[in-house]
């Protein structure tokens, strides 16, 4: 496995020792990774091998799947994230996640944006720090003339983005997106890229995707994970996207990014 403890920054977030179980079934076993801050992670790997568990559990989404439970630590800001003192509501704060699916709430498009911002008490005018996360998800241009317009009046591309600007209002230290492109078209893709590019001077980002052209374009680290015997979802190799893509270390990542997985 390539290196990337010697990696000079100090992780933004890391996973020691990581298992996520369904009941019994143990979808990710043993995963050791370190978020390098201000950087695109992408997490890439065959169907099933527990891509969206793992980045479910950095943010503690999993805890509203019933029967996931989740051994070892995730260390954010020197704490782990499941101590039992840890409030999940403020980690998905700091820790914010864009779907697949674009879902904004059937509200306007500034409603959308604000909503994070009210549950976390913020009152009054809320318009400069709305128009401000609009501005940082490349929205703002195209929707600055009618904010009280449903969420949902807009395109796919653009609803990722407001779903995208939604995550950014409350500000959070990182952004998890599982497969935030795959409802949207080559030009809304790629405008997504160039978004996750600007975002990561100030954000950290993890990014699931299926597209391997996708992690080798947009993400400076890669992870590759695939299923062990026992169907669970091992990390194989993990390091600076160029290396992965030109110079793979195990044969596993090598047959799945040549397209000879399966
Ligand atoms: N809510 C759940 N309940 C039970 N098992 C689950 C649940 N979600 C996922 N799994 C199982 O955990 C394993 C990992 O699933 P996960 O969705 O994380 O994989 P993935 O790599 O993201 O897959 P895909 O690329 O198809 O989205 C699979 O065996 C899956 O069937």
């Amino acid at each position: 496995m390539i290196d990337h403890q010697t990696q000079t920054k100090p992780p933004i977030i890391s996973a020691e020792d990581l298992c996520i179980f369904y009941g019994n079934f143990r979808a990710v076993k043993n995963v050791d990774m370190k978020i390098v801050p201000n950087q695109i992670t992408a997490i890439i790997g065959p169907s099933g091998c527990g891509k969206s568990t793992v980045l479910r559990s950095f943010n503690r989404m999993n805890d509203f799947i019933p029967n996931c439970h989740v051994t070892g630590k995730i260390t954010f800001h020197g704490h782990n994230i499941y101590d039992e003192d840890v409030d999940p509501v403020q980690v998905r704060q700091k820790i914010g996640m864009v779907f697949q699916k674009p879902n904004p709430f059937p509200k306007s498009i500034f409603d959308n944006v604000a909503w994070g911002l009210k549950i976390n008490g913020m009152k009054g005018d809320l318009s400069e720090p709305v128009e401000q996360a609009l501005k940082q998800a490349a929205l703002w241009d195209e929707v600055k003339d009618h904010l009280k317009k449903s969420g949902l009046s807009l395109s796919g591309g653009q609803q990722q983005r407001l779903c995208i600007a939604r995550a950014l209002a409350v500000k959070p230290d990182i952004i998890l997106m599982d497969e935030p492109c795959s409802a949207l078209d080559p030009i809304a893709t790629l405008k997504i890229e160039d978004l996750m590019r600007e975002l990561s001077k100030d954000y950290t980002i993890i990014i699931v995707t299926h597209n391997m052209q996708q992690a080798a374009r947009a993400s400076d680290y890669t992870a590759f994970f695939t299923m062990d015997s026992d169907r669970a979802g091992v990390m194989v190799e993990y390091g600076e996207t160029s290396h992965i893509f030109t110079n793979p270390q195990d044969k596993r990542t090598e047959d799945y990014i040549t397209g000879r997985y399966g």
